[in-house]
């Protein structure tokens, strides 16, 4: 529509208004980009080229599942609020904490070990967009010109004229050719640091974990992949706007204050007047764009849900109730696009209108003085010219604003993650509460001696892992475990039973330091030096490390219920976690790598000192014999990519589990339920090889049976909150002569 008016003017062959800069401008409905796009590259303000017609939003997201607010508000640190209560709430935001949010997360980049070539690179971005704005003003007197020459019939001059523009062209497009590239290279330099940033953050300390866990904010993968491009793309865009704007306030100004000073306050009234209409008439469109960024990536979410659990819902035939769902998602992101797509068109219909005056209004101004002869006719179309150029300057809120509220529900999504991000990887976690488990790591040598107790001689035993007066709480506070006290030594394998619900699971997250909800200390002790890890490795040589997760000892392992299949080959799942990243090596090309030149070194989160060295594919093969999986080499080779978790039964993953574990051997291993899908036979040849390897367990298991393989049991059983007696009972599997539990179940 706009580039018909351009198009249709004969005098605005130079004078375009300003097209769009914003990369993500109106991403639910991209021919507003097309629109823009369309104008002549001398247009004066660089368009953003790369990203615009990229089809945003792709959502792959992974959405917490928003559920009680009671463990929302249990929390003591300030969680960030509702996506849907933020509505309100930024209907009270003001721009001061948006400037203030978009500082912070832009800020770190230009500061970063990238900041002398980021830098270098936004003066050579700047320096172009000079060059380029000299160069309309070039065409700005072109124009004059060539108009004149045509009014004047004289067609010598005419040719000349069309000479000159000609090579103005030729000139004149490497330019602005260069400047786009420039900038979008920047650009993508910029993402690519902030990407490696955040998602460093983002794993760091399992704040993942616990972003999830806690359902504390929506989507932080969309914010990773989508917010961070276009954040970066319309940041750079728009500091280009501005200051081209004031560039080119100072050059066409002279020219238009020469040809009338009238036009000037004309210009004036009416861009302020637009101004002030177009911000009263797009108020909204902040929230429905925050809400819409929201509203797809959860429908995406939904849709992701179906792929991870196509088996289920087949089984299930719920495809009836998957689709209520589906539209009930989409239904939402529909109706919010209705809105927004409202409010847009009622400042379409203004900054429409807006736009088609200024063809004529500056024409009406000056026409007076052509017709009393005191100007020519190319004059004409130079104010028309000069005029189009200083109300874009005045008016760059009436043209950007739908981009720049789109822009504002960016900056407070990705200020609220980097809030959030900071509260994680700092030196105190996201916990709930001021009480919190205490886990310490003690390094030991291998002739290291406990005193068992006081009164008897001192035992020659090597302890694992102590607990002291535990008492464990889930994050909304409900007691679990009540003081408990352990000791485990090494291959004193502990089973842990009791009733669904009392409290199992979140005792082995407390052990691996997932949670940290209540009170006591957990402390294990360390045999080699070198797996402590380098994060957390206390300068004193004398031993203590406090810590909060239990990964990041690369000797302690988790295994639960249902393994976790990474996405990759089958290699890929044997060496997880120790060795993943020397099998992406190997399994794909390390030219690939290359292809990212402006990606920050891999941050390191905490991984061991010094790996053991690579298993060997002989080494590979072997221990898949030892977990009697073999067989599958017949249908998949070690480097064959496939969904893991689909083609692999429950019990065979939970065997490729045991494998990976035998390759690692770590000193102690969580096992939650993790046989639950073998049978007998399976089950006890995992136990027998895993004792075999030296490694010590702590299981939790129903089954009967499990007690052969285990030397203590420790029983739980609900807490009963009328009285404050002990909940658990640790017994030894020989004294086992009955099945009737000793402690109240
Ligand atoms: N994120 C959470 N927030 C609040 N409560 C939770 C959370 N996760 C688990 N719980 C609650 O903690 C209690 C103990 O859960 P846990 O998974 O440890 O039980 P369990 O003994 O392992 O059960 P099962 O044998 O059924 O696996 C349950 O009542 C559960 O609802």
């Amino acid at each position: 529509m706009i580039l018909q008016t351009q198009q249709a003017h004969p005098l605005s062959f130079a004078s375009a208004c300003k097209p769009n800069f914003f990369p993500f401008y109106h991403h639910h409905h991209l021919h507003f980009n097309v629109r823009f796009r369309a104008f002549s590259p001398f247009s004066e303000v660089p368009i953003f080229p790369t990203c615009t017609s990229k089809a945003r939003r792709r959502r792959n997201s992974n959405n917490p599942i928003r559920c009680s607010s009671s463990s929302a508000s249990a929390t003591s640190i300030p969680l960030p609020p509702d996506p849907d209560k933020q509505q309100q709430q930024n209907e009270s935001q003001d721009l001061q904490t948006l400037l203030k949010r978009f500082w912070k997360v832009a800020a770190p980049y230009w500061a970063s070990d990238d900041k002398v070539q980021a830098r270098i690179q936004l003066a050579g971005v700047f320096a172009l967009t000079l060059a380029t704005t000299g160069i309309s003003v070039g065409f700005n007197f072109l124009g004059r010109d060539f108009y004149n020459a045509l009014a004047n019939k004289d067609q010598e001059q005419f040719t000349k004229q069309l000479l000159y523009y000609l090579a103005g062209f030729a000139g004149g497009i490497p330019f602005f050719v260069l400047r786009d590239y420039a900038r979008d290279t920047l650009s993508l330099r910029w993402r690519s640091w902030m990407t490696s940033y955040y998602m460093e953050r983002y794993l760091k300390n399992q704040t993942f974990y616990r972003i999830q866990s806690q359902s504390i904010i929506d989507n932080p993968d969309q914010r990773i992949v989508d917010d961070l491009s276009s954040f970066t793309g319309t940041a750079l865009s728009f500091s280009l706007i501005l200051f081209n704007s004031a560039v080119d306030l100072i050059s066409f100004s002279n020219i238009l204050y020469g040809i009338y000073p009238p036009l000037f306050i004309v210009l004036l009234a009416y861009s302020l007047g637009g101004t002030a209409i177009s911000v009263f008439l797009g108020r909204g469109l902040v929230n429905l764009n925050f809400l819409q960024e929201k509203k797809e990536a959860d429908f995406r979410y939904g849709l992701v849900r179906i792929r991870e659990n196509a088996e289920s819902i087949a089984f299930y035939s719920g495809e009836k109730s998957e689709m209520q769902l589906l539209l009930q998602r989409f239904r939402s992101a529909f109706e919010n696009l209705t809105q927004l797509l409202i409010s847009s068109r009622n400042l379409e219909f203004f900054t429409n209108g807006y736009r088609y005056l200024i063809q004529i209004l500056p024409v009406a101004v000056v026409a007076p003085m052509y017709f009393s002869g005191k100007i020519e006719f190319g004059v004409i179309n130079q104010s028309v010219s000069a005029f189009n150029h200083i109300l874009g300057d005045f008016s760059l809120i009436v043209y950007q604003f739908q981009a720049i509220s789109a822009f504002s529900a960016v900056i407070n999504r990705l200020g609220e993650f980097d809030d959030i991000l900071d509260t994680g990887s700092g030196s105190k976690s996201l916990s709930y509460t001021s009480e919190e488990i205490c886990i310490t790591y003690k390094n030991v040598e291998s002739s290291f001696v406990l005193e068992s107790n006081g009164s008897t001689p001192p035992e020659k035993c090597e302890t694992l892992l102590e607990i002291e007066n535990l008492t464990l709480k889930t994050p909304s506070e409900a007691t679990l475990i009540r003081n408990l006290s352990l000791r485990i030594k090494e291959k004193e394998h502990l089973l842990i039973m009791g009733p669904s619900g009392s409290g199992k699971t979140s005792f082995l997250r407390a052990l691996a330091g997932l949670w940290n909800t209540g009170t006591g200390k957990i402390t294990y002790y360390m045999k080699d030096k070198e797996n402590i890890p380098t994060v957390n490795k206390a300068q004193d040589p004398q031993e203590e490390v406090h810590g909060k997760s239990l990964n990041k000892i690369s000797r302690t392992f988790f295994l639960p219920q249902r393994p976790y299949m990474v996405l990759g080959s089958l290699r890929q799942q044997l060496l997880y976690p120790i060795w993943a990243d020397n099998a992406v090596l190997v399994s794909e090309n390390t030219e690939d790598k290359t292809t990212l030149p402006f990606l920050m070194k891999p941050p390191n989160l905490g991984t061991m000192n010094e790996k053991p060295e690579m298993p060997t594919t002989d080494e590979l093969i072997k221990v898949l014999e030892d977990v009697r999986l073999s067989y599958i080499l017949a249908r998949f080779s070690l480097d064959s990519t496939c969904e893991w978790s689909s083609v692999l039964s429950l019990g065979e993953q939970q065997r490729l589990a045991f494998a990976r574990l035998l390759l690692s051997t770590p000193q102690l291993v969580l096992l939650d339920e993790s046989t639950s899908a073998l049978d007998e036979a399976n089950e006890a040849h995992l136990y027998q090889k895993i004792e075999a390897a030296g490694i010590t367990y702590i299981s939790i298991g129903h089954r009967r049976t499990l007690r052969d393989y285990h030397k203590k049991i420790l029983r739980i059983s609900p807490v009963d909150s009328n009285n404050n007696q002990l909940n658990w009972l640790v017994e030894s599997t020989r004294d086992q002569s009955s099945d009737i539990p000793k402690l109240r179940l």
